[in-house]
């Protein structure tokens, strides 16, 4: 058996294709068996799913991970392990607990019967949710008005099943981790549980910790909301935001004063999406895959964009005319010109593809790029113009439309 790759020191992100050293992923739990017909769009899925398959496809993705160099942080065991940390726990409960989605009474009797939890049980409810039977079980008879209006299977914590697609919830640019504002309330917790991660893990509170965390308070962020598969290190000056779905102009503005504040790019570069949910994210329709190339959905074309700098101390942005914006990612890369990969095809197959992610690519070192099988016809595209493609079976994993870039959260490229 092949033991654990060698334990890579520090930690940064400061591009989008040097290989792969370390990475956090979420591999799917219980919380994927509380989505059902009913519940399903509201957690902002598009399926149920099958979790046995569901899991095995997630391994045998950690398992290419790890073939490939990569360390797997895998986020149940570092939220398990933050549990024990007496802080942690405190700020992870009151996260959880909040008494304007349970009620006074429902907050202060969960908050007792789960505060000395054990640590894999409690992360668990943390992550998969509580039906109001399962409090029972844990001794919480339901005395509050909220909680006596409920049925038995009825939930009271919200399950997270969107903890799989740990590139949203957090983001590292370079040496720097931004905790994400999330743009639905059904991905809201999954924020805090990153922020106590980069606080109070031992992990990051150490060497091999962000010599900064931007953590925005989701309350006071109001539309300024910014998701993690907006966000594109595309050199180790420039950053790209996708202003999208779910990431606002003022949840971009705000992300670039924190990075350009915190020196570690000189440059934002804003892309103005169509705001759609088959292009929720940036990684939706466009991927780095090596130093001069993106994969594109074709019918993306360019859009406007917007260079955010810093000039004398104050913020400034200067708009672009959509027909610039692959001069202006090329800069942003620091090559001449962009190469934009888009496969061949008729638009019905363009649209299927790209709704099952064929442009959401993990590149693990330059020109070598994670997939799902079913994009056939861009993998084939890709490697006709020389790029490696590793093909994932994910057909179960890709229910809530995410693909490979998605599923990973790289915490060192080196
Ligand atoms: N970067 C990404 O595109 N992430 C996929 C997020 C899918 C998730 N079900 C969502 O709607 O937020």
């Amino acid at each position: 058996m092949m033991g654990p790759p060698p334990r890579a020191a520090g930690s940064g992100v400061r591009d989008e294709i040097s290989p792969l050293r370390r990475v956090i992923v979420h591999r799917p739990g219980l919380e994927m068996e509380r989505l059902t017909p009913d519940t399903r769009e509201r957690f902002l899925f598009d399926e149920v799913l099958w979790l046995d398959r569901a899991r095995s496809q997630h391994e045998e993705f950690s398992a290419l991970l790890r073939r490939e160099g990569a360390e797997v942080l895998e986020l149940t065991d570092l939220l398990t392990e933050v549990l024990d940390v007496p802080e942690a726990r405190a700020e992870l409960l009151d996260g959880a607990l909040d008494e304007w989605v349970l009620g006074s009474i429902a907050a202060q009797d969960l908050r007792e019967a789960l505060a000395d939890l054990p640590s894999a049980q409690l992360v668990t409810v943390l992550i998969a949710g509580i039906t109001i039977g399962e409090l029972q079980q844990l001794g919480v008879q339901p005395r509050s008005i909220v909680l006596q209006r409920l049925g038995e299977q009825d939930l009271v914590l919200d399950p997270l099943p969107n903890h799989l697609f740990t590139r949203d919830s957090s983001m590292w640019v370079g040496d720097v981790a931004a905790v994400s504002p999330m743009r639905h309330t059904a991905r809201r917790r999954e924020s805090l549980h990153l922020e106590t991660l980069y606080r109070r893990h031992p992990l990051f509170t150490g060497p091999d910790g962000p010599r900064r965390v931007l953590a925005p308070e989701t309350s006071k962020a109001g539309v300024g909301t910014v998701e993690g598969g907006d966000v594109m290190v595309l050199s180790e000056s420039t950053v790209a935001v996708g202003l999208s779905e779910r990431t606002t102009a003022v949840g971009a503005e705000h992300l670039a004063a924190g990075l350009l504040d915190a020196g570690v790019v000189d440059r934002v570069i804003a892309l103005a999406l169509p705001q759609r949910r088959s292009m929720m994210h940036l990684d939706t329709v466009t991927t780095v895959v090596d130093e001069e190339s993106m994969v594109r959905y074709g019918p993306l074309g360019q859009v406007e964009s917007y260079v955010i700098e810093k000039v004398g101390g104050r913020l400034l942005s200067r708009a672009h005319p959509a027909d610039e914006m692959d001069q202006v990612l090329a800069r942003g890369m620091g090559v001449p010109s962009l190469r934009v990969i888009t496969a061949p095809l008729d638009p019905y197959s363009a649209a299927r593809e790209q709704w099952d992610d064929s442009c959401n690519l993990l590149a693990l070192a330059p020109g070598k790029v994670v997939a799902y099988e079913r994009a056939a016809a861009t993998n084939d595209h890709l490697r006709s113009l020389g790029i490696e493609v590793l093909e994932l079976d994910g057909d179960e994993l890709g229910r809530g439309r995410g693909g490979p870039r998605c599923m990973t959260c790289p915490v060192l490229r080196a």
